[in-house]
């Protein structure tokens, strides 16, 4: 499922439309901070993205999966400003599904029809293909990647990595200027991560994943280190990937040490 705000602009009022999907950088975060429940989530958070790949890495709990669904509306800053694609934020949020593809590590939390060919179809028609023409379409794009078997199958019946590749292409088929990763192969076999991340290095789309595996990252044109919310490192994939290996290391150390006693 590609995640639609009510009212969204659809073809018919396109001339509407405010973002540049070509914009550079594509996002611009001045000072942003996020609390909820009186939970400060994010802090101070100052940067720029254009690079065309970015990997997001950080311990659980220090704001990755908050960070990167800044990017597609799904949460707003509380402090700051956030600008995307040459507007501030808050004034596009209906716009964004239409330039940005949101993947969720978890497929079951993502793909809501019952078959292939409807989860790939729902995106079309959101863009202002009728339902025919958004199966037709559907099907022609399942082809191009060589998918057309999955078209009639139930999600519920397909492997976990079947169901990744498909919430991809669901995706994909909106033609999104930049996609937005969310761990999204932390369920697969090495073998199935290894041909999605094939699939994804060898896209056109700008790239934001976040990822515990560092070696997934090690291609990538910049890595940002979150912790505790805030920007910790933000760097070359040579620079930050060593310096936090290292930081789990002295963490772990230190943790033994501590029971040592
Ligand atoms: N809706 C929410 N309400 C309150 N706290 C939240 C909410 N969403 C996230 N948090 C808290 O914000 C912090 C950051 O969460 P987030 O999911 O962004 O971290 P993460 O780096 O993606 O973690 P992980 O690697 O475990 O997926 C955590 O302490 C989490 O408990």
């Amino acid at each position: 499922m590609v995640f639609w705000r009510k009212g969204v602009a659809d073809g018919a009022n396109s001339s509407a439309l405010l973002c540049d999907p070509g914009a550079r950088p594509y996002a611009t975060f001045e000072e942003v901070g996020m609390t909820i429940g009186g939970h400060q989530i994010l802090d101070n958070i100052s940067l720029s993205l254009e690079e065309h790949r970015i990997g997001v890495i950080g311990l659980n709990g220090s704001g990755k999966s908050s960070f990167v669904r800044l990017l597609n509306g799904l949460r707003s800053p509380s402090r700051g400003t956030l600008k995307l694609f040459g507007q501030i934020a808050s004034d596009v949020l209906k716009e964004l599904p239409r330039h940005v593809g949101f993947v969720f590590q978890n497929p079951d939390h993502q793909a809501i029809f019952p078959t292939v060919e409807e989860e790939i179809a729902f995106g079309l028609t959101q863009l202002g293909a009728d339902k025919r023409e958004s199966r037709d379409q559907a099907r022609r794009f399942l082809d191009t990647h060589g998918c057309l078997h999955l078209a009639g199958k139930p999600i519920a019946e397909l492997s976990e990595g079947q169901k990744q590749l498909v919430c991809i292409l669901a995706v994909l088929v909106m033609k999104p200027s930049l996609l937005v990763l969310d761990e999204p192969l932390t369920s697969l076999d090495a073998l199935a991560s290894r041909r999605i991340r094939h699939m994804l290095l060898s896209l056109p789309q700008k790239i934001v994943m976040v990822s515990h595996h560092l070696d997934h990252l090690e291609s990538f044109d910049r890595i940002l280190w979150l912790e505790d919310g805030t920007l910790r490192m933000d760097g070359t994939p040579s620079q930050v990937l060593p310096a936090y290996q290292a930081d789990i290391d002295r963490k772990f150390e230190a943790v033994q040490e501590a029971e040592a006693f």
